[in-house]
């Protein structure tokens, strides 16, 4: 299961189509997202209700800035002294957001915003960020100090974390998107030459509150969305309607395929064959098998060189060793057709016995997952696609996707200077396409990417945020699910953000602390509970 991620673009089909059929006009769609963010603040902050205060609200040039000013008159409405900045020409504000701007001049003054830095009024408790949505298209770099005052202003430009914030600081409210990042990429918008490394504060705003309308937009799940959003508060405004489309991305919120197992015979459950390194360095390939036999593979074999069958016999009792040192002998493994899925890379050592071991594997066309050293070596060979096919997953993290797809890398890596900004969803697409399997690019932000062009997010930010996941061996672990899925039966787009999502949720269920042999061991728990709310 899983819920849609928009774009900019779909989500604008999406209210057009809306309008075009008469179910609702821009209006009301503005009105209720308006309305809808106060709600939203007034749930989030209690004490806000109960005592107005004073508000600032910046309004854009673009329908961004029509939301705040529904925002201005609701709060006016409710007691708060409001005081609203327009940045742009008013004469040019698009249809619905000149109605609001109208009926707001109607109950109080609209001044223009300055670009040297924000004026503020003692007792203000609330900055609305009403500047740009999901219509940005350029850095900016000409509210610079203005946008530094609105983090400063939020924080004491203190840099404190949120939770050590005193309430003498205004709370930051952005509706839709915090103004500056696009919302296709969740990336900053910065002018071509602007130091990246001076920081976010002049080039976007950092909200404490995003409220956004109908579905969250990818932005808000990728690259430098996260950490600018605070809490993302999703609100409804009347629109059905998803859209058709066939790039559509999906958040994982569930994993697919794990339904009871129907039948009781091991093999019905698939055979995983793990390949270890040598001696000294076959722990993270055990992870691997460990995890596969916990996610529900019905036996896992490790398949060792000779001089690592010892130290794998005295660390292994349910899952099976066979040696293995080299393709010929992997040829021989593999003759047991019931081996349905196997795992490459964790500890294997970047050298020609795996390059020799993962031609045979993938001649096989059985379901193979390519981690760690196996991508290292792939990425090394002058054509490192050839021989894939649909059933391999390939799980790099940043400096492996670079290696692989240098170009891809250094497309997703340069400076955004306008949107919609190439995304970590694209480059993990256009890799899928051309690596002709799935893709699973690691990260906060994980996306996995088959070739025909499916997306999902694997979020681990918000409420699933698990910083204590970034730990030696966690990637071993995340390589044997995803094989142990595949050895169960799923296909490669579902066994890979399957197990993207309960990686994270093991790590969360287990809590700080955790090293990555608990990841396996805090599986059946969290297989428990959710074949209980099956
Ligand atoms: N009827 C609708 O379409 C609705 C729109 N909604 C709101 O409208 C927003 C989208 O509205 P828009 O498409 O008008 O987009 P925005 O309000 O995000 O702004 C786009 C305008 O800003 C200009 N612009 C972009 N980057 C700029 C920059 N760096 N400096 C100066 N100008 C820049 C664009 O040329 C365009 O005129 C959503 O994010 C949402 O908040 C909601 O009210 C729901 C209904
Ligand atoms: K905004």
């Amino acid at each position: 299961m899983s819920e849609l991620l928009l774009t900019a673009a779909q989500m604008r089909a999406i209210e057009q189509a809306a309008i075009d059929a008469g179910e609702i006009t821009g209006l009301q769609l503005m009105e209720r997202a308006g309305q809808g963010a106060v709600a939203a603040i007034e749930a989030m902050w209690p004490e806000l209700e109960r005592a107005p205060g004073r508000a600032m609200i910046l309004c854009g040039p673009g329908n961004n800035g029509g939301d705040g000013f529904v925002v201005a008159r609701v709060l006016t409405g409710k007691g708060w002294d409001v005081d609203a900045f327009l940045y742009g020409d008013a004469g040019k504000l698009p249809p619905d957001a000149r109605t609001n701007y109208e009926r707001w001049c109607k109950i109080g003054q609209v001044r223009t915003l300055p670009t040297d830095g924000l004026p503020f009024k003692d007792g203000t408790s609330l900055i609305i960020d009403a500047l740009f949505g999901t219509g940005l298209t350029r850095p900016l770099g000409a509210l610079g100090k203005t946008l530094r005052d609105v983090c400063d202003a939020a924080d004491g430009g203190r840099g404190l974390p949120r939770e050590d914030r005193t309430p003498f600081f205004p709370y930051v409210v952005a509706l839709d998107i915090p103004s500056g990042i696009c919302a296709d990429s969740g990336k900053i918008l910065r002018a071509a030459g602007a130091d990246a490394a001076k920081g976010s504060r002049a080039s976007c705003v950092a909200a404490d509150l995003v409220t956004t309308f109908h579905r969250p937009k990818a932005g808000h799940y990728l690259a430098d969305g996260p950490r600018h959003c605070g809490t993302l508060c999703i609100i409804g405004i009347g629109l059905t309607q998803t859209g058709a489309w066939r790039d559509h991305i999906r958040l994982i919120d569930l994993p697919v395929g794990l339904s009871k197992r129907s039948k009781g015979h091991k093999y019905d459950h698939g055979h995983a064959l793990i390949l270890t390194g040598g001696m000294g360095r076959t722990g993270a390939a055990r992870l691997s098998a460990r995890a596969a036999l916990r996610v529900g593979a019905g036996l896992v074999t490790c398949a060792a060189p000779g001089s690592a069958m010892m130290e794998c016999a005295t660390q292994l009792t349910s899952i099976m060793l066979r040696r293995c040192d080299d393709g010929e002998a992997l040829a021989g493994l593999l003759e047991d057709e019931r081996i349905n899925a196997l795992c490459l890379g964790p500890g294997m050592g970047v050298s020609d016995r795996t390059s020799d071991l993962m031609d045979v594997a993938l001649a096989s066309k059985r379901r193979v997952v390519l981690d760690a050293d196996a991508l290292t070596v792939l990425a090394g060979r002058d054509d490192p696609f050839a021989g894939l096919h649909d059933g391999c997953v390939l799980t790099p993290h940043g400096g492996e996707f670079a290696r692989l797809f240098p170009d891809i890398s250094d497309r997703l890596n340069a400076p955004a200077t306008k949107g919609p900004a190439y995304s970590k969803v694209d480059a993990t697409r256009d890799a899928a396409a051309r690596a002709g399997c799935t893709v699973l690019f690691k990260g906060p932000d994980t996306v996995i990417a088959d070739a025909s062009g499916g997306a999902c997010i694997n979020t681990a930010v918000y409420d699933r945020a698990v910083p204590w996941l970034a730990t030696a061996g966690s990637g071993d672990v995340l390589a044997g699910i995803i094989t142990g899925m595949l050895a169960r039966g799923s296909c490669p787009i579902n066994a890979t953000s399957s197990a993207a999502w309960l990686h994270v949720e093991a790590a969360r269920t287990f809590g700080p602390g955790l090293i990555a042999e608990d990841l396996p061991e805090t599986l059946p728990q969290v297989l428990q509970a959710l074949l209980q709310n099956d």
